[in-house]
């Protein structure tokens, strides 16, 4: 029995081709073989071995036709009548079909030619599933009557329904139908008798009216070949074939069948029940199986399903805490966020601040240093040239003063006062007059002397002699050397004095010494015009004594400050005399820039301005050559 949806290969592996015969046409030659054959007593040839009959028979829209006889009747035997092209409809009696033709013989070949033409009989429409469809179902019966067997060879329809056969029309869909109700009887029948009704449907179609004594026989064996698509898109039509054989597989004879008394056939049917029995085993097992297979399949899915919830549930969780902390962060937490940011960004602001400050001093502390190390070699260096210039100044002076009393010395008043010097023995000279007040200020004896010679007011204080100013006042009749110049030279050659320029700038500095080193602040007009009013003129003797007094202490007085005083009277002169120097410093851009100005260069170091150092350096390091221009000036 071949069962299939349509176009699965049915009626292909029933009758086959030329080149590869079907399960018929095997059929035949393995029940008759080679048709042997052998001659009888008149010499004809005779066949010998199995003689089997053949039946065809057509199922089409639930009636029965014999495909082996035309309507002129007759053609029993080989072939039939020609010119008949009707089909034969029969009547099904019982489990049979009535007056059915058949074809005899023991000669496989022969049987089979004929079986090939009946094949063609066959009726076949094209339908979308396959062109050449066989829209009947075919019966062949081969019976062998030396044994009383029966093989019936069925080739079913297709099992499509309607719509799949895509046919139009009300006459295609009731031919389809009618089609499937043999499919479908027969599949009540394989369930009746799978599940042991009592009441099997076998009259429900023709078919199965036929198939009932092979369903029903005990003896009889049902061989249920299904075919299958291997196109994917038919796999629904097999697996509903499967699921069709699995329960054909599973028919297990029910109650209604007589069981035989003896114990032969008790034997028999216990085989057949034990066979049954391990069929129904091994399909639980594939359904077993399968099982196995989904609820894998269902624990798979079932685990997916849990891992998304868990995802799901925590997004949930994730959600609510964020939809929870989204009315709490737009107000208070942010702003304390923030709060605590911005306390953090100004502590790291003020530490770098205070890195910063930190490397500022460092550095300004270091530059400072290398300022004051600068600064101070400099200062020495300005000392240095300072002393320079007043060793320099004192050198120029004392040649000056060295030249001026050569000349002096070649005056007429010198070499009278020399001659005086060394004509009056008992004259004391001013030096020793100045030590013996100097030393010992308790020697009244011989400062009386002294003073009782010179003819002076007597003086009691020592204060007095140590006080040049306080000594002074006691000569208050002037006796200073403009007078003895004037006495020594009036009537002498006072024209030649007065034409002697070392002669009139001498007599102006020793007054000038005088008066400095005296505190007075007299001119030397008040003093000329004090000498000229002068008209008492001492002895010569008291004059010259007088002198030589004076001399000693104006020469003792300008060794102790007129040297130093000159030496800072020079450097002041030479600043005020040497306004360019000046302007060029303080005019300077670059002095300018930096408050740079020249009485600041003459501070002490005790009164050192490192910033003023600095400033100094700048400009020092900007434009050396102002220093070098003002250090040349001042020197
Ligand atoms: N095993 C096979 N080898 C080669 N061709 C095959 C085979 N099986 C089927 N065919 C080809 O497939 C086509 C359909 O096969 P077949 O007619 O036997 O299907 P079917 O099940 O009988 O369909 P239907 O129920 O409509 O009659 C045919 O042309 C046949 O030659």
């Amino acid at each position: 029995m071949m069962y299939g949806p349509t176009g699965a290969g049915k009626s292909y592996n029933m009758f086959g081709s030329s080149k590869q015969p079907g399960i018929v046409y095997r059929s035949l030659r393995d029940i008759l073989g080679d048709g042997i054959e052998e001659n009888d007593e008149n010499n004809e040839k005779i066949s010998v071995g199995t003689f089997v009959q053949v039946t065809v028979l057509e199922i089409y829209n639930e009636e029965l036709y014999d495909l082996l006889s035309t309507n002129n009747g007759g053609g029993f035997g080989f072939g039939w009548s020609k010119g008949s092209s009707s089909k034969v409809r029969l009547e099904v009696i019982g489990k049979k079909a009535k007056n059915a033709t058949f074809i005899s013989g023991t000669e496989a070949t022969k049987i089979s030619k004929e079986i090939q033409k009946v094949e063609k009989r066959r009726t076949v429409k094209s339908t979308l599933c396959n062109e050449r469809s066989s829209r009947s179902h075919c019966m062949m019966i081969i019976d062998v009557p030396t044994v009383g067997g029966r093989l019936m060879l069925v080739d079913m329809a297709g099992s499509e329904n309607i719509e799949q056969a895509g046919q139009t029309g009300m006459e295609a869909k009731m031919q389809t139908a009618k089609i499937n109700q043999g499919n479908s009887a027969l599949k009540r029948v394989v369930e009746s008798i799978a599940n042991g009704d009592s009441h099997v449907p076998f009259r429900d179609s023709k078919l199965t009216m036929l198939l009932q004594d092979s369903f029903e026989d005990d003896k009889s064996k049902i061989l249920m070949i299904l075919c299958a698509s291997p196109d994917p898109k038919d796999l629904h039509k097999t697996i509903s074939t499967l699921e069709y054989g699995a329960k054909a597989k599973c028919i297990v004879r029910g109650p209604h069948t007589p069981l035989k008394e003896n114990g032969a056939e008790d034997s028999s049917s216990a085989v057949i029940l034990g066979s049954r029995i391990a069929a129904m085993d091994q399909f639980i097992y594939m359904l077993q199986m399968e099982n196995k297979l989904k609820e894998k399949e269902c624990n798979e899915a079932k685990r997916k399903l849990m891992k998304k919830e868990e995802e799901i549930a925590t997004l949930r969780s994730k959600l609510e805490l964020v939809l929870q902390g989204g009315v709490e962060t737009t107000e208070e937490d942010i702003i304390v966020k923030v709060n605590e940011r911005t306390q953090m960004l100004k502590r790291e602001f003020e530490y770098k601040i205070q890195q910063c400050q930190k490397m500022a001093n460092e550095f300004v502390e270091t530059e400072r240093r290398k300022m004051e190390e600068r600064m101070f070699q400099q200062q020495q260096e300005f000392e240095m040239l300072r002393r320079r210039l007043e060793e320099i100044e004192s050198e120029l002076w004392h040649s000056r003063v060295g030249s001026r009393s050569t000349e002096v010395e070649e005056n007429s008043f010198g070499k009278r006062l020399l001659e005086m010097y060394s004509e009056d023995v008992g004259m004391v000279k001013s030096m020793d007059l100045d030590r013996s007040i100097d030393m010992d200020c308790g020697k009244k004896a011989e400062s009386n002397t002294i003073q009782a010679i010179l003819g002076y007011p007597s003086i009691t204080n020592p204060r007095e002699i140590e006080d040049p100013s306080i000594l002074l006042q006691h000569f208050t009749n002037k006796s200073f050397l403009s007078t003895v110049f004037e006495e020594e030279e009036e009537g002498n050659d006072s024209e030649g004095d007065k034409e002697n320029p070392y002669v009139e700038e001498v007599q102006k500095e020793v007054i000038e010494e005088k008066t400095i080193c005296s505190g007075n602040v007299s001119t030397v007009e008040d003093r000329s015009d004090d000498l000229s009013s002068d008209n008492t003129a001492p002895s010569r003797k008291e004059l010259i004594q007088n002198i030589f007094k004076l001399c000693g202490n104006s020469r003792e007085l300008s060794q102790q400050c007129t040297t130093p005083v000159a030496a800072e009277k020079r450097v002041k002169d030479i600043e005020s005399k040497s306004p360019p120097v000046k302007e060029i410093v303080e005019d300077s851009p670059i002095t300018k820039n930096h408050n740079f100005s020249t009485e600041k260069v003459n501070d002490s170091k005790e009164n050192f301005n490192p910033n003023l150092e600095l400033k100094w350096e700048a400009a020092s390091k900007e434009n050396p050559e102002i220093i070098t221009t003002l250090t040349g000036s001042l020197v």
